[in-house]
């Protein structure tokens, strides 16, 4: 960390700062403390618990008491958070990009990462399965982390020697200013379908939220990477090269990488790209179009940041999957397939079953519920996505959270109403499994690579993958 005094912050006084915190919780003598109104509470409302935990200043609004302590005010102090944890620990790979998207970008930001690492880089990448770098995989708490944490992150990624980073820009992230500090090469965008619409209440807050990545944080005339296929794409292009920034359009419906054709296996995939005019066929060694398009998306990326077109093509042959993304996780006795995914949109099942269903002579079944204190309104849409895709539905939990369980799984049963309805997660793909008839294939939806079931306040210890194999053996 920077040392730094309150006299370096505008104050008068030479007091040493230790430290910074956005949680009075986490206040230690010497730390600055941030008090920012927040969407639940007010952490203006916790100064006194910080001033008692040894904060030496508070950075807040204008108005904020601050019972003596010296106040930084600021008109923006979730800006200024992020200023601040920036100058605590100021470095940074030389090449940060973000990739945002409803769907897609943990896969997306780990496929780059390898293509980066096939060209010589260093590199790494970070989102909602953690920081993946040379070093190894460090846990993180959020998809885009908080302003402190995100910089310290890319502080201790310099400090490797990690050259190249690739993070997952998340609509909370980017509406709460989460990486507003952070210098960006170039940034990337999937898709955009209905994930969220709890905390940003409308599909237009939505779309400005991840559009705030182009328009407000990356630099002018900087590369981006879209994908066209749906409109939300379509309308950033079209922002983005009004804006003057150096785009690449892809997809299906791409100008400067198409996808021209792809071809199912067993377990691959082959895809027939025009790139700059140019075809290329790659032998992908991953199932499912989505992991096709995030390839292609990461393929994007590594050309606008400089990897050859033949390196990164044949990087792309080797690209192995993030876990929990159609994972295989085992197989009955009879043959049938276990796989485990993360799909938790409506979207996101809808491609995951369309992409599986080819692959299944018999019977596709799938577990899955949804999660609490999210999107309410996803609910019914994901048991109709499922009903509609699916030839046997169980519903399940999902991290409840803070909700009753029964009421989730109601909710999602209005979608599918002839699904079967079993709370316990163990209990529900155990059913899964002993409906297995040989040709079937089974899939368990929504957790993916997650580690436990959130109850209320309390972590159950729980893995989909590790669930099956126990069932399995
Ligand atoms: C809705 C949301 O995004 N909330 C995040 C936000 O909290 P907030 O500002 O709403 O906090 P609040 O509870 O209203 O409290 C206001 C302030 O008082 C402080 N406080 C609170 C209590 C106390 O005793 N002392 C104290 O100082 C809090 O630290 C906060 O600064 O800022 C906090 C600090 O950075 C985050 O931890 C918190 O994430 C919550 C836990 C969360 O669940 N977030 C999820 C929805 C999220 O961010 N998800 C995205 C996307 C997921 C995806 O689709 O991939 C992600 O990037 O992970
Ligand atoms: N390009 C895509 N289009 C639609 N669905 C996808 C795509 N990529 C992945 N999916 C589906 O969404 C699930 C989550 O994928 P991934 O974890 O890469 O997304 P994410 O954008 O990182 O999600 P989160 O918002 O939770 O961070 C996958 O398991 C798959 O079912
Ligand atoms: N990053 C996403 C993942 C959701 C996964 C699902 N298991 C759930 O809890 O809803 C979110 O926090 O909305
Ligand atoms: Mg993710």
């Amino acid at each position: 960390m920077m040392s730094l005094t309150l006299k370096d912050l505008g104050l008068k006084s030479d007091a040493v700062v230790t430290g910074l915190s956005c949680d009075s919780r986490h206040v230690e003598p010497g730390h600055v403390f941030a008090a920012l109104p927040g969407t639940a509470l007010d952490g203006r409302d916790f100064i006194p618990q910080a001033i008692n935990n040894g904060a030496i200043a508070i950075l807040s609004t204008r108005d904020a008491d601050t019972h003596g302590v010296p106040l930084l005010a600021s008109d923006e102090p979730r800006l200024d958070y992020a200023r601040l944890a920036k100058r605590l620990y100021p470095n940074q790979p030389a090449t940060v990009i973000a990739v945002t998207g409803t769907n897609g970008k943990s896969s997306t930001v780990e496929f780059l990462r390898q293509i980066w690492q096939s060209a010589g880089h260093a590199a790494a990448c970070f989102g909602t399965l953690g920081v993946r770098s040379p070093s190894g995989l460090l846990s993180m708490s959020h998809t885009t982390p908080d302003a402190l944490a995100l910089h310290k992150t890319l502080n201790d990624l310099h400090a490797q020697g990690v050259t190249h980073a690739a993070m997952e820009a998340s609509s909370h992230g980017l509406d709460q200013r989460r990486m507003d500090e952070v210098a960006l090469s170039a940034a990337g965008f999937t898709n955009l379908t209905q994930d969220h619409y709890d905390y940003h209440e409308t599909p237009e807050a939505y779309f400005d939220a991840k559009a705030r990545l182009f328009t407000d944080l990356l630099p002018g005339r900087s590369p981006v990477v879209i994908m066209v296929d749906d409109q939300a794409g379509r309308d950033l292009f079209a922002t983005c090269e009004t804006a003057g920034f150096y785009g690449r359009s892809i997809g299906w419906a791409g100008r400067d990488i198409r996808i021209a054709e792809i071809m199912p296996r067993a377990a691959s995939q082959t895809v027939t790209l025009v790139i700059d005019g140019e075809r290329a066929v790659v032998e992908l060694p991953l199932a499912a179009e989505f992991q096709a398009l995030n390839a292609v998306t990461a393929l994007g990326l590594a050309l606008s940041t400089g990897v050859p077109k033949d390196v990164a093509l044949k990087a792309m042959e080797k690209l192995y999957g993030v876990a929990g993304r159609l994972e295989m996780a085992g197989r009955k006795a009879n043959g049938a397939p276990v796989f485990i995914d993360f799909a938790h949109t409506e979207d996101g099942l809808s491609k995951l079953l369309r992409s599986v269903r080819p692959h299944v002579e018999g019977k596709l079944r799938i577990v899955f519920g949804c999660g609490g204190d999210r999107d309410p309104d996803k609910r019914a849409k994901m048991g109709a996505v499922a009903a509609r895709h699916a030839d046997d539905v169980i519903v399940t939990d999902d991290n409840p959270r803070s909700e009753v369980p029964d009421m989730i799984r109601a909710a999602v049963m209005q979608g599918c109403p002839d699904a079967t309805e079993i709370g316990d997660r163990r209990a529900a793909i155990a059913e899964g499994i002993a409906r297995l008839d040989a040709g079937d294939c089974l899939v368990v939806a929504g957790k993916g690579h997650e580690q436990g079931q959130i109850v209320g306040d309390t972590v159950i210890p729980f893995n989909d993958v590790t669930v099956v194999q126990e069932l399995l053996a």
